[in-house]
């Protein structure tokens, strides 16, 4: 295991590397990208339940890293607080460590990657590269109605911090959005519209993944 954990960084400038390998063993990763609150929580939970994936939101992660009163804690809540993106190392670690710790070969990755910091740093540190991205298309306007609905307590769902987060995925996320368009990674869901809909779509896209697929 301490392969993974320990893999040199690839120098900047050579050839991306992917071989797509968690220790001895093949795994698929889907990126779940989309603006906050547009529901890739909510959907998440679903495809867990029919597809067999293991659900890692980078966001809960670095919530319960708080919690744990790690020594990051503090500079992760002050971050998440403004709406800002917690350095790659720290959120990557976090997410190797869920992975092997789970067990699973597939795996919903929800929120990450950010920005183009954290793409990068995730491949070249894991070698993984997603098999698609999952992306939720959702109006700033119903995504703001629905933050301040939801209701968990979180110190960033107020309007000043709804409005930092805004802007920090048009400016740093839908780059990377981009750069998987680019590359025909892009699985694009209208997201705006009821829960049970928006899961008709997901599904179609997910049918290869079923456990009784060919
Ligand atoms: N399609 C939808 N229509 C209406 N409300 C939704 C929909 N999807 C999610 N929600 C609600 O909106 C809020 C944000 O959803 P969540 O899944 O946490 O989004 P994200 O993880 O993208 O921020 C939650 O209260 C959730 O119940
Ligand atoms: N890759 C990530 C994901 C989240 N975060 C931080 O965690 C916050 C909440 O992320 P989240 O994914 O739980 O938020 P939602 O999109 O689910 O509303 C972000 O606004 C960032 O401050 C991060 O720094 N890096
Ligand atoms: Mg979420």
């Amino acid at each position: 295991m301490g392969s993974v954990v320990d893999a040199p960084p690839v120098v900047a400038g050579q050839e991306e590397v992917t071989d797509n390998m968690l220790g001895d063993k093949k795994v698929t990763v889907v990126f779940v990208l989309g603006g906050p609150g547009s529901g890739k929580g909510t959907q998440c939970a679903n495809i867990v339940e029919h597809f067999g994936f293991t659900h890692l939101s980078a966001g809960d992660l670095l919530r319960a890293e708080i919690k744990s009163g790690s020594e990051n804690g503090t500079m992760i809540e002050n971050m998440i607080k403004e709406g800002k993106i917690v350095p790659s190392e720290v959120t990557i670690k976090l997410l190797q460590e869920a992975m092997i710790k789970s067990g699973n070969d597939k795996f919903l990755i929800d929120g990450f990657p950010r920005n183009e910091e954290n793409r990068a740093a995730f491949e070249n540190v894991t070698k993984i590269s997603p098999a698609f991205v999952l992306f939720f298309n959702c109006s700033e306007e119903e995504m703001e109605k629905r933050l301040l609905g939801r209701n968990q307590g979180r110190v960033d769902d107020n309007i000043e911090t709804i409005r930092k987060r805004f802007k920090v995925f048009v400016e740093s996320s839908l780059p990377v959005i981009e750069y998987y368009y680019a590359k025909d990674k892009v699985k694009k869901i209208d997201a705006a519209k009821p829960i049970p809909e928006v899961f008709e779509d997901v599904k179609a896209i997910f049918a290869p993944y079923a456990p009784n697929a060919a």
